[in-house]
């Protein structure tokens, strides 16, 4: 076997070492551990700092540094660089030496003083970092004191973090813990999209937290999570860590924990200001069962005959007038019947038609009004195939929440490969009591038996019936099976 092969995603850190314990590479080396990462660290300061301040940024060679670079990357495929302290002109010019000898990312959490005061970075670092380092830098985390200080004074967290990134960094989250906002609301801008993660804020004062944001974040992208879901993975580690913080010395610190994030820790995403903290109602609806997803009125028919509880009319046409009519048929089988009956896509027409619910993806949920939907009493069901698209889905508060694809689909085309049985259980063990949850794509009746396993309460499925030999063999057995 390849000797590479399991072993632990190598992040390296550079950095001041606070001698407490609490912010720096300390922080920085817990969080990566717990990350089931390896830290390699690069000590750029070593600082001498209290309750009162930062006095001291400690003078280290930067020939020693570049040195013990070369040692870390001879020995180790260095998956992704953090780092935090650049006190000195020459600590930073060594930096981007390193930099331009990597490939992977680079996340900077651009430390210019401590949260408890004394002193700060001098100019001419600042301005080297902002011209020489940020363009090597995958993702920026400022907080807003640093944002600041790197822009201008009081410049909103939009213009800022556009400014950084024409600096030539890829992504800029703005840490927005430092605002007196109830929420903690983080701005994220990329070439992908600009959007607000947030949640709400507790009262206590925890040192060290933009390290371990940053640490967390470079743990997330060295072990292969996307760039969205690493943000709102590092934001939710952060939130748990602050929510169960303890006491040490003088110092409120973040709890590490390798246990499973709450729903509580997890942040909501959305992408315009003005709906940031806005929570929708939407109708429950119970553990949605076996859930076909059909493509016409006559499904639909053919399926509440064979018992059927829960259909959605997934109708991909772009004639209006027979949308229409699959629908105005399809209301009146499940008129007057115990059936859970979901639109796709169309909610417009589904509010019209006094529909039991929408299902949206996440593009669908850019166009369509959700206040109207909710007003109107619908229930809404979303789409996720992600962390961030779950953290987008929490935002809306809907009435369930579909992960997908669990298995290869060839229903349909998308750029997720398949969720698999373990995530399926995350989003069980995350969002149980809270939101009910359909599984979607590749269910058959086999992988139906072992999904339920997981507790989820629905499976929904289109060619497991449609394309089966015999739809109404395959429909009792689904039904007999979620009973
Ligand atoms: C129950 C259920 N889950 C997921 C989907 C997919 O919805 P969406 O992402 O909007 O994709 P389309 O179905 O519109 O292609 C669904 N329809 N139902
Ligand atoms: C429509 C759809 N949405 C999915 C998602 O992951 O969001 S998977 C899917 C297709 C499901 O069809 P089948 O049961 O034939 O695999
Ligand atoms: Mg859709």
């Amino acid at each position: 076997m390849d000797a590479t092969q399991n072993q632990k995603p190598a992040v390296l850190l550079i950095g001041g070492l606070d001698p407490q314990g609490c912010a720096g590479m300390s922080a920085d080396i817990m969080t990566v551990l717990n990350h089931g990462c390896h830290p390699l660290s690069l000590i750029t300061g070593l600082t001498e700092q209290s309750a009162e301040g930062l006095t001291e940024f400690g003078l280290v060679s930067p020939a020693k540094v570049k040195a013990q670079f070369e040692n870390c990357q001879a020995d180790f495929d260095i998956k992704a660089i953090k780092i935090g302290l650049i006190p000195h002109l020459e600590i930073a010019k060594c930096i981007k030496d390193i930099l331009n000898k990597f490939n992977g990312p680079v996340i900077f959490d651009p430390v210019l003083g401590s949260t408890s005061g004394g002193m700060t970075v001098p100019e001419d670092v600042k301005n080297y970092i902002y011209k020489e380092i940020l363009p090597l830098v995958t993702v920026v985390t400022p907080n807003l004191p640093e944002l600041y200080a790197l822009t201008k004074p009081d410049i909103s967290v939009e213009m800022g973090a556009q400014l950084l990134r024409q600096e030539g960094v890829d992504v800029c989250l703005v840490k927005g813990g430092h605002s007196d906002n109830a929420l903690a609301i983080d701005f994220v801008s990329s070439t992908l999209a600009d959007f607000y993660l947030y949640n709400e804020k507790t009262a206590v004062q925890v040192r060290g937290t933009g390290c371990v944001m940053a640490s967390s974040l470079a743990s997330h992208l060295a072990s292969g999570q996307d760039i969205r879901d690493a943000m709102v993975l590092a934001k939710a580690y952060v939130a748990r860590g602050i929510r169960l913080s303890h006491k040490v010395g003088p110092y409120q610190l973040i709890h590490h924990s390798q246990q499973d994030i709450a729903l509580v820790d997890f942040p909501k995403l959305c992408y315009q200001p003005e709906l940031i903290g806005q929570t929708l109602e939407f109708p429950t609806c119970p553990e949605l069962g076996i859930y076909p997803v059909v493509e016409s009125a006559d499904w639909v028919k053919k399926l509440v005959d064979e018992g059927i509880k829960t259909i959605q009319l997934r109708v991909k046409e772009a004639d209006q007038d027979l949308i229409q009519q699959h629908l105005q048929s399809a209301m009146s089988t499940v008129a007057n019947k115990p059936v859970h009956f979901f639109v796709n896509d169309h909610w417009e027409m589904a509010i019209e038609a006094g529909a039991y619910g929408v299902h949206l993806g996440q593009e669908d949920l850019h166009d369509a009004n959700i206040k109207q939907i909710s007003e109107a009493g619908l229930r809404l069901g979303v789409s996720t195939h992600s962390y961030w698209e779950l953290a987008r889905a929490l935002a809306v508060n809907p009435s369930y929440i579909a992960l997908g694809p669990i298995y290869e689909t060839t229903s349909k085309q998308m750029p997720f490969s398949p969720q698999g049985i373990e995530r399926l259980q995350q989003w069980v063990d995350l969002l149980n009591g809270h939101y009910p949850i359909v599984a979607i794509g590749g269910i058959n009746v086999e992988r139906a038996e072992q999904l339920r396993k997981t507790g989820v309460g629905s499976v929904a499925m289109i060619t497991a019936i449609t394309k089966a030999n015999d739809y109404q063999h395959v429909t009792q057995q689904l039904l007999a099976m979620w009973q």
